[in-house]
């Protein structure tokens, strides 16, 4: 990989003053990690995210989202394969690359005897900042995830909530271009994952910087720009939210049924449709609910099979998921 142009270069010395505008914040060409012992997490994964997005990457556990990060944080060396991470390679350039990105891990980083102020100085130290610069700098990602008015609290006495929005302004003193988070809500009660949406998104604007988040949680994946859906460490699908379910053209006929394996297996025979027995319903995809569903019931009626619930719904992630997986989305499924 060595020599080859990327396609984020970057000539500017790095720092908020002197950056450029670079198309990608992150591109990847056939990203590659086989563990030792021969388990690979993450198979030819080709990646674009441009810079400023606020970008999702969705799959269930063990999909290969976390390798994948850290790959793109120089912290895990890929086994084949190409990255760049706000034009730095992630091989050959890998100072550069942990230079410009803030990465959140699952477990906080943070020590809980010290105060809020203390905590974040001490990693700005570590980030080679002076004295009075971690001091100022502390100051700014304190206000920033407003906790200002918690700087003399110990990280141990915030809720869950505030000590992620405080994990978050740790990665973000060295003033970072990219910044990771891998399922930053995992944990939280759902008004406290909202909140820490709201959170994230008030950032990208503040800080102008490029938001890249895990999340086994499809809600989530909606609040992005843009998102790529990772299953058994292959891409499945990328692109918008609604460009990604308007690609389906479908809808789904939800069927409550007497018999729903007996329902599911009819409307595959007797209408070619690929319909799925989820237990408590039969899923039907449709280009059209309104032409499909009457058809569907009469096809249940004349096998004397009764509905006790019919509705129609447009597609969600989920039906994305199923869609390009031929199962539906589990968060614990994804371990090969
Ligand atoms: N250090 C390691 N050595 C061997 N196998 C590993 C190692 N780390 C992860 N794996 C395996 O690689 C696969 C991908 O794991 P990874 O943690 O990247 O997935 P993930 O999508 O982040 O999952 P989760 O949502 O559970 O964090 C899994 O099968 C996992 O068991």
């Amino acid at each position: 990989m060595t020599g080859r142009p990327s396609p984020t270069t970057d000539t500017a010395a790095g720092g908020r003053g002197t950056r450029r505008a670079l198309p990608y914040a992150v591109h990847t060409r056939g990203l590659t990690k086989t563990y030792p012992g021969g388990q690979d997490a993450v198979r030819g994964v080709d990646l674009t995210v441009a810079t400023g997005e606020m970008f999702a990457f969705l799959g269930p556990n063990g999909a290969g989202k976390s390798t994948t990060v850290s790959m793109l944080c120089a912290l895990k060396r890929p086994s084949a394969g190409d990255a760049w991470v706000a034009g730095a390679n992630v091989l050959t350039e890998s100072h550069l690359v942990r230079r410009r990105v803030g990465v959140l891990f699952q477990h906080s980083a943070l020590e809980p005897d010290l105060t809020c102020a203390q905590s974040l100085q001490l990693h700005a130290r570590l980030h080679g900042l002076s004295r009075s610069d971690a001091r100022s700098r502390t100051g700014q990602v304190l206000s920033a995830a407003r906790l200002a008015e918690h700087r003399h609290a110990r990280v141990r006495t915030l809720s869950g909530g505030m000590r992620r929005r405080l994990d978050i302004a740790r990665a973000l003193l060295h003033e970072p271009r990219v910044l990771f988070l891998d399922e930053p809500t995992a944990g939280l009660d759902p008004p406290a994952r909202a909140r820490l949406w709201q959170h994230l998104r008030r950032l990208r604007e503040d800080e102008r910087i490029t938001v890249f988040v895990t999340t086994h949680y499809l809600e989530e994946a909606e609040y992005c720009d843009r998102l790529a859906i990772i299953d058994h460490g292959r891409i499945v699908a990328h692109g918008t939210p609604a460009g990604l379910k308007s690609a389906l053209g479908q809808e789904t006929v939800r069927l409550r049924t007497s018999d729903n394996r007996r329902a599911a297996a009819l409307l595959r025979t007797d209408h070619g449709r690929t319909a799925f027995d989820g237990g408590e319903e039969v899923t039907v995809p449709v280009t059209d609910s309104a032409e499909w569903l009457p058809r569907l019931c009469a096809t249940l009626g004349a096998h004397g099979i009764h509905i006790h619930r019919a509705t129609a719904t447009v597609p969600t992630l989920d039906d994305v998921f199923f869609h390009h997986t031929g199962r539906p989305f589990d968060p614990e499924s994804g371990t090969p």
